[in-house]
């Protein structure tokens, strides 16, 4: 008899890996609906020796839906790189919206700068050029910034995730969303430690400690979704 508490294999463990499906649904879905500066931030980004971290498109337009259906107006993004997700979180805030966007590489920013710049959306972005935790810590030490942000984007040092899930959490409004990029590790979390190349093993230990800690916060609801990277959504419940 079938043992009904094993989770179910599905039915085609390759799919996360499929170069055609991912190629299929940007082309489909995604490159057709993107914003057209979006798109020239993006070919801008190419060139960059690290453009391979920019946040992927089909991770923006999951987004860009979650940004509207919380109708965000006060959010934070901790790993700016050349903007990416900093543009598409002020295309899809209201015109009051009000980010705070951090990271210590103001040089990559500025790659991103003119198109934040020519999509007349500046105006709604406090860039903070630094390490994100001090400044999170500040944020921390006046009691009336708890609970006021609608949203929060962290694709920055994976080795901080955890800090930065304690201090959000608590920034964030209950019922509001704290999405964290890059959880599946380029899918390494999946492989024994041996079959992982030397450079991403630390980030992988770090990664699997954060995957099996959120998963126990019971402060929050959460998708784990196997979308980019793999993207873990928090909704804050407590
Ligand atoms: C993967 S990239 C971010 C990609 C970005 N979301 C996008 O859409 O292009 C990671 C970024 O995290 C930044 N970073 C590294 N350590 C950081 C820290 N302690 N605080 C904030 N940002 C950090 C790096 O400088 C880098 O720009
Ligand atoms: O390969 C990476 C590396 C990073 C990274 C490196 C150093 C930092 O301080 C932060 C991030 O981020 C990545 C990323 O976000 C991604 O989507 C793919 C690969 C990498």
């Amino acid at each position: 008899m079938e043992n009904i508490s094993k989770p179910a294999v599905s039915p085609n463990p390759m799919i996360l890996k499929s170069e055609g499906l991912l190629k299929y649904i940007l082309e489909t879905s995604v490159y057709p609906r993107e914003a057209e500066i979006l798109k020239e931030l993006r070919n801008a980004t190419t060139n960059h020796p690290l453009g391979f971290m920019g946040t992927s498109p089909d991770v923006g337009q999951l987004m860009a839906l979650l940004l509207k259906l919380l109708n965000a107006k006060k959010t934070i993004e901790v790993g700016v790189f050349t903007g990416y997700s900093l543009l598409l979180t002020a295309l899809n805030t209201p015109h009051d919206g009000k980010i705070i966007a951090l990271d210590p590489d103001r040089k990559a920013y500025e790659i991103g700068l003119p198109f934040i710049k020519k999509a007349s959306v500046l105006h709604k972005i406090d860039y903070i050029e630094s390490p994100a935790l001090p400044v999170l810590d500040k944020l921390l030490q006046d009691p009336a910034n708890e609970g006021t942000f609608d949203f929060a984007f962290v694709d920055a040092d994976k080795n901080n995730y955890w800090n930065y899930h304690e201090r959000l959490i608590k920034l964030i409004k209950i019922g509001g969303i704290v999405a964290y990029d890059n959880t599946l590790w380029g899918g390494t979390v999946a492989l024994p430690e041996m079959e992982v190349s030397e450079p991403k093993r630390e980030w992988r230990r770090f990664t699997l400690a954060f995957n099996e800690a959120i998963s126990k916060d019971s402060r929050l609801e959460l998708a784990f979704v196997s979308i980019g990277d793999g993207l873990t959504i928090c909704r804050r419940i407590r």
